[in-house]
C-alpha cells in the first residue's frame, strides 16, 4: 500500500485557487521531491498533507487514513513545516526533545541521544535553544520529527538555512531513512542535490502538478566506439542493454555497462570512452516550467 496518497487535492483562499487537482503517491522507502517556482504552492501542499490546512477539494491519506477526517492518522506522520521549527527558547535542545518524546509517547531509553547524535547536535544538546543558530534549530526540528520513528516524513525545504555540511547531513539522513522504509515527501529548490537520491520529482506550476519524473532507472551511459553504427547494432542485440541510440557519433544506452563493454571488445570494436550520463533534471525542470 502507498504510505501517502493525495487524491485530487485542491485549495482556494477566498476565490483564489492555489492548488487544483493534485494527485500523487509515495510508497514506503520512496523519496518524493516537490519542486516548483516561488509561489507555485509547495508549502500549501505540505501544509495540507500534514493537516495544518484544510483542502477545498480532494483528500490526503496517510497509510490509507484520511488526515482531515481522522486526525489520528497523523500518528504515523513526522513533519517539519515552519522554518525554523518552534521550540521553547529557555529550555535546552535535549529538554525540548524530551517534551516531544513525552507527547509522542516515546519511552525508548536512549532514543533521544540517538536522534541528537544523528543530527550532530550532541555538542549543543545541553545549551538553551535561544542560543542555537538557524541551522541548529533546523536540525533540532528534524530531530523532533523523526523521534517517534514516523512511517511518513513530510518536510518543507528541510535544507534551507543550512551550511553545506548541514545540507549534506540532511540529504544523507533522508536517504538512510528511506532505506529503512520511511516514505519521504519534501519540497525543495535544490534539484541537483535531491536528484542524487530522490525516486520521483513532482513539478508544481500554477497550482497544478505539471509533471512527475521517475529518477530511478534514469541512469544512462555514453559510449564512444568505432564504427558507431555497427556498435549500435550489436548493443541492440544484448538483453542487458535497453534503449540504445546514436547521439552524434556517440552511443547512449541504459542497462549494464559491463556487459556492453565486454560484448563490444569481444567483437573487436575499439572503445574510446564509456561513462555515466546523468539525466539532467535541472534542464528538464527549466523546460517544463517555461512551457507551463
Ligand atoms: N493564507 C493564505 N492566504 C492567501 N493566499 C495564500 C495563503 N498562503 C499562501 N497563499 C498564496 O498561495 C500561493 C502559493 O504559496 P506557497 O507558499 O504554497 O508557495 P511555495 O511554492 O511554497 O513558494 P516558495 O517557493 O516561495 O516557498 C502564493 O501565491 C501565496 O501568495
Amino acid at each position: 500500500m502507498e504510505a501517502l496518497r493525495l487524491e485530487g487535492i485542491g485549495k482556494r483562499y477566498g476565490r483564489k485557487p492555489i492548488l487544483e487537482g493534485v494527485s500523487l503517491a509515495v510508497r514506503p522507502g520512496e523519496v518524493y521531491a516537490l519542486a516548483g517556482p516561488n509561489g507555485s504552492g509547495k508549502t500549501t501542499l505540505i501544509r495540507l498533507v500534514t493537516g495544518l490546512a484544510f483542502p477545498t477539494a480532494g483528500r490526503a491519506l496517510v497509510l490509507g487514513e484520511d488526515v482531515h477526517k481522522n486526525p489520528g492518522a497523523r500518528r504515523h506522520l513526522g513533519a517539519v513545516v515552519e522554518a525554523p521549527a518552534a521550540f521553547y527558547p529557555y529550555l535546552t535542545g535535549r529538554e525540548n526533545l524530551r517534551m516531544h518524546a513525552h507527547l509522542a509517547g516515546v519511552r525508548e531509553e536512549g532514543r533521544l541521544g540517538e536522534v541528537l547524535a544523528r543530527l550532530r547536535l550532541l555538542a549543543v544538546a545541553d545549551q538553551k535553544v535561544a542560543s542555537y543558530s538557524l541551522g541548529q534549530r533546523q536540525r533540532l526540528g528534524l530531530a523532533a520529527a523523526i523521534l517517534p520513528r514516523p512511517k511518513v516524513l513530510v518536510l518543507d525545504e528541510p535544507t534551507s538555512g543550512l551550511d553545506p555540511e548541514g545540507v549534506a547531513l540532511v540529504h544523507g539522513l533522508l536517504r538512510e531513512l528511506a532505506q529503512e522504509g520511511v516514505a519521504v515527501l519534501l519540497s525543495t529548490h535544490h534539484l541537483q542535490e535531491v536528484a542524487q537520491y530522490a525516486h520521483k520529482v513532482g513539478i508544481l506550476g500554477g497550482g497544478r502538478l505539471l509533471d512527475e519524473v521517475a529518477l530511478s532507472g534514469k541512469e544512462a551511459y555514453r559510449l564512444e566506439a568505432d564504427p558507431p553504427e555497427g556498435a549500435l547494432a550489436l548493443l541492440k542485440t544484448l538483453p542487458q542493454v535497453r534503449s540504445a541510440r546514436l547521439q552524434g557519433r556517440a552511443l547512449v544506452f541504459e542497462g549494464d555497462p559491463e556487459a556492453a563493454l565486454k560484448a563490444l571488445l569481444q567483437e573487436g570494436y575499439r572503445v574510446r570512452a564509456l561513462h555515466p550520463q546523468r539525466f539532467d533534471l535541472m534542464a528538464y525542470y527549466q523546460e517544463r516550467v517555461k512551457h507551463a
